[in-house]
């Protein structure tokens, strides 16, 4: 076609703005979508997990890629004409009746039609089908030979035009032309738009300038080289093949014949070989024509892989190979909390560094590992887990092991380091050439301005894989920005990729969305999915649910203490409450009042400290808070103070005791993760083991990084362990394995669900060997039974869609929704069990999945 003669500008251009690459046809995996909708569930007393085939909170679906929406109409080809915002491109062009000519080669002339243009607008026009064309343009000129400025699309509908450069922003249009001149208007036709003339390239289809496809640029199939696109954004290009295939002379390749075997043998049984180079991956990477050789996951893994760690495996290899995209060469393992990220990754990494598919050449030579401070040392763990120690040496960065011996090191080829460190070290790290980098709990490079974004782009290695048991999807521009890092380019550039996807994406989702705008956004979002459903990978935890032992979930609804309703109606009736159901919400106050009463749910004498300290800080008198603290001190006793605390002032703390005893008295062996959210309730929690006796230990924010890992694998040594784990969930919640205990209690409760579910799956995962015991405590009528409610219900609406990073302080609340929030229930016993409108007064065992709770 034309279009691959266009001229040199075009490079030019698009060497500046990266456009979009479409996918390769390599995609031998055959990969499972599922799109069902999660099903909401409440518990009120045990709930066994493997019972129920996978209902309950951790009930997820197998699911692959980034965005949720599904596009199953199909579109008619009415264009987006109606619907068009205002030229943002250049100035809007005047109308221009301007006659199409057809082109010869000796005579490329343009006639204008003396016509007066009409301006009249798209709307007039609405049961015109609208037609797309692929165009080049340059600015109008007399000249033969063009000067082409580069490609563009050209949406013509009955009298009118509009030219979209190829970031999807309007850079012409105009109307006044003749309906039957536009309607045939084909391949080698020029038209003048304002100052700008056009040549016809092709015709696009509807389908695809709705998908945004026509928006992608051509590319080969998927084994070719980057292209200028992808190089733009990147640094100079190196071949990620460069170590592997440098070509040895005849004899050499001789001599070496004989040893051009697979490392492992890839006929026997449960071996795991990873799919053969096509034809046109050959030519790009092995020039030198050596022998293709099987590469075979070592058995010595293979037998400990589950299925699907195994499909990941493949999928990864694929990736950073460059099989399943053009010039492509990184990955997102989004797979759910606990499945096995690490060991994937390590079985990647393990055969990559030892075998090679071009003459059994190692594909990389060595790889780095980034990761959160805390979970260095667990990386390390699981290499001599699943490797042993003499296969394979790791060196992990810390105060006492600098990068300078791992450079001087010829031990070891996989380095492992903090995101912190990796900061403070970036000058030495970036000297050495990693074939392959891991960016562990990677959702954090959402951000594409950040220092550790940027200092990690600036490592000049092309295969980065990210890992995230956390959804990426929610914000359409952090999705980008995690694309981004792993396959820069891909989407184009962030303005393209507004125009194209985020905007008509985010207006379809709007319930003021006209018809055309919902199909469009529809489509926008189905090939977005397509396309970076290509290199991101997610499965959820029912998957390997199988695997694991049983989970009994527990709902514990405590009675509040009499001081504790004394005080929660004190609350309720304060002038800063009242004013926050009046609407008058700036500041935010409810905020504080919820703080409150979670507080007192928690103990009075976590209110009694916050009133205490508000005392002894005049300087805020003022202050909403101080408001909402009025008269409080006066119904706790006299003698009343924030450090002797004891357990009959908290409905919750008396149930946990006597729980704990239960637990210590029944099961002795067994132990036990408690967890709340915050550090001041961690401390009454501490209170308590001592004066109990527990043996406990404790990790939260404070605990220095270096000591984390060591306190959980002596938690986890059955002969050292103490018999309660204090865990602050925001602090050490992502990552942490505490499979020595099999009871685990969530002494609060948080907004957002996926908090308590991320500490659920320290206890509930795999290397697990007892049953699993999950108990909540939620204060009966309170604040705490809203809270969980609220949790159920949006859980069930947006399935895994939770960001963790989400907290109280980015939801918005109505004025209904904090009348509900700031009341009482003193008459029920349970009020989330009175929504079940069950008479069974608390004898039922509410644990089918049938029930209903909130419709
Ligand atoms: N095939 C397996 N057989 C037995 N145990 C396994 C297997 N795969 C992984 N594990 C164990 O399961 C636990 C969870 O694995 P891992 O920490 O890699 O999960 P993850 O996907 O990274 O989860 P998170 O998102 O919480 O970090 C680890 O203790 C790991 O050793
Ligand atoms: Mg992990």
């Amino acid at each position: 076609m034309r279009r691959s003669a266009a001229p040199s500008q075009r490079l030019g251009n698009s060497a500046k703005k990266p456009r979009f690459i479409p996918p390769g046809k390599n995609n031998t995996i055959c990969l499972k979508k599922e799109n069902e909708q999660l099903v909401p569930e409440i518990k009120l007393t045990e709930v066994d997990e493997k019972q129920q085939s996978g209902s309950g909170h951790i009930r997820a679906h197998s699911r692959i890629c980034g965005i949720n929406i599904n596009s199953t109409r199909a579109v008619e080809s009415l264009g987006e004409i109606s619907s068009m915002e205002k030229c943002n491109g250049e100035k809007e062009c005047e109308a221009a009746g301007m006659k199409k000519v057809n082109r010869t080669k000796a005579d490329p002339v343009h006639v204008p039609i003396p016509e007066i243009a009409r301006h009249k607008k798209e709307e007039d026009e609405p049961d015109c089908l609208a037609k797309y064309f692929s165009v080049v343009w340059c600015k109008a000129s007399k000249k033969k030979h063009k000067k082409w400025e580069g490609d563009a699309v050209l949406i013509a509908k009955g009298k009118s035009v509009i030219l979209k450069d190829m970031e999807g922003k309007d850079i012409g249009r105009g109307t006044g032309y003749k309906s039957k001149d536009l309607e045939s208007l084909d391949e080698g036709q020029m038209l003048m738009i304002g100052g700008k003339e056009i040549e016809v390239m092709g015709i696009i289809s509807a389908e695809d300038f709705n998908s945004g496809k026509c928006f992608q640029t051509d590319v080969g199939t998927s084994t070719t080289v980057p292209t200028a696109s992808s190089q733009s954004t990147l640094k100079p290009f190196c071949s990620p093949f460069k170590n592997v295939c440098k070509p040895s002379n005849k004899e050499n390749l001789l001599k070496e014949s004989q040893n051009y075997k697979p490392r492992h043998d890839p006929n026997a049984s449960n071996s795991l070989v990873m799919p053969r180079p096509t034809p046109d991956h050959q030519r790009m990477f092995n020039k030198a024509g050596l022998p293709v050789v099987d590469v075979v996951v070592d058995p010595y893994l293979v037998n400990h892989l589950r299925p699907h760690q195994k499909e990941g495996i493949v999928f990864l290899y694929e990736c950073v190979m460059g099989m399943r995209l053009s010039g492509r060469f990184g990955a997102i393992l989004a797979d759910e909390m606990g499945l096995g990220k690490t060991l994937q990754c390590i079985s990647l990494v393990w055969t990559l560094l030892r075998q090679g598919l071009y003459g059994c050449k190692p594909i990389i030579k060595q790889a780095l590992i980034v990761t959160p401070g805390s979970l260095v040392k667990n990386w390390k763990k699981e290499f001599q887990k699943w490797l042993g120690s003499e296969r394979i040496k790791v060196f992990t960065v810390d105060q006492d092991n600098k990068v300078e011996e791992f450079i001087n090191s010829p031990l070891h080829s996989v380095l492992i380091i903090s995101y912190e460190m990796l900061l403070r070290t970036l000058d030495q790290i970036q000297t050495i050439e990693f074939n392959l980098l891991i960016c562990d709990e990677g959702h954090r490079l959402k951000n594409s301005s950040i220092k550790t974004t940027t200092a990690l782009v600036s490592l000049s290695c092309e295969r980065r894989i990210i890992l995230t048991g956390t959804p990426i999807q929610n914000d359409l521009q952090e999705f980008y920005a995690l694309i981004e890092f792993v396959n820069p380019g891909i989407l184009g550039s962030l303005s393209t990729y507004r125009k194209i996807y985020e905007e008509p994406i985010i207006r379809f989702r709007e319930p003021s969305a006209t018809k055309e705008e919902k199909e469009l956004g529809e489509k926008r979002a189905a090939e977005l999915t397509r396309l970076t459903g290509l290199f991101i990978l997610r499965r959820t935890q029912e998957i390997i649910n199988e695997f694991l032992p049983p989970k009994k979930e527990s709902i514990l609804f405590c009675r509040p203490t009499a001081l504790q309703l004394e005080l929660y109606r004190k609350l309720l009736s304060s002038r800063v409450i009242r004013s926050c159901l009046q609407g008058v919400l700036e500041n935010s106050p409810h905020l504080i009042c919820i703080g409150a009463l979670k507080k007192l749910c928690n103990h009075p004498c976590l209110l009694f400290k916050a009133i205490k300290e508000k005392e002894c800080n005049p300087t805020c008198d003022e202050s909403e808070e101080s408001h909402l603290y009025e008269g409080l001190r006066d119904i706790f006793p006299q003698d009343y103070t924030s450090t002797t605390f004891t357990e009959t002032d908290s409905g919750k703390l008396q149930v946990l005791a006597k729980l704990l005893a239960a637990i210590s008295e029944l099961r002795p062996s067994e132990r036990i993760v408690l967890v709340s959210n915050y550090t001041q309730t961690l401390n009454i929690l501490q209170e308590m083991c001592k004066h109990y006796g527990y043996s406990y230990t404790r990790l939260d924010g404070h605990t220095p990084i270096s000591q984390r890992q060591q306190i959980v694998d002596s938690f986890n040594n059955k002969f050292r362990s103490a018999f309660i784990f204090l865990l602050s969930s925001k602090a050490g919640g992502v990552g942490l394995n505490l499979v020595g205990a099999s009871h685990l209690i969530l002494y609060d409760i948080d907004w957002n669900p996926a908090t308590d579910i991320q500490a659920m799956a320290r206890v509930w995962r795999d290397g697990q060997k007892h049953t699993v015991h999950i108990y909540r405590l939620l204060t009966t009528g309170s604040i705490e039974e809203k809270i969980y409610q609220r949790q159920i219900s949006k859980q069930g609406l947006s399935g895994a869609v939770v960001d963790l990073s989400k907290t109280s302080e980015h939801i918005r609340f109505s004025t209904e929704e904090l009348k509900n929030l700031f009341i009482l229930h003193e008459d029920s016993s349970c009020v989330t069990h009175d929504l079940l409108e069950c008479n069974c007064m608390g004898k039922k065992d509410h644990q089918n999945p049938q029930d209903p709770f909130i419709s």
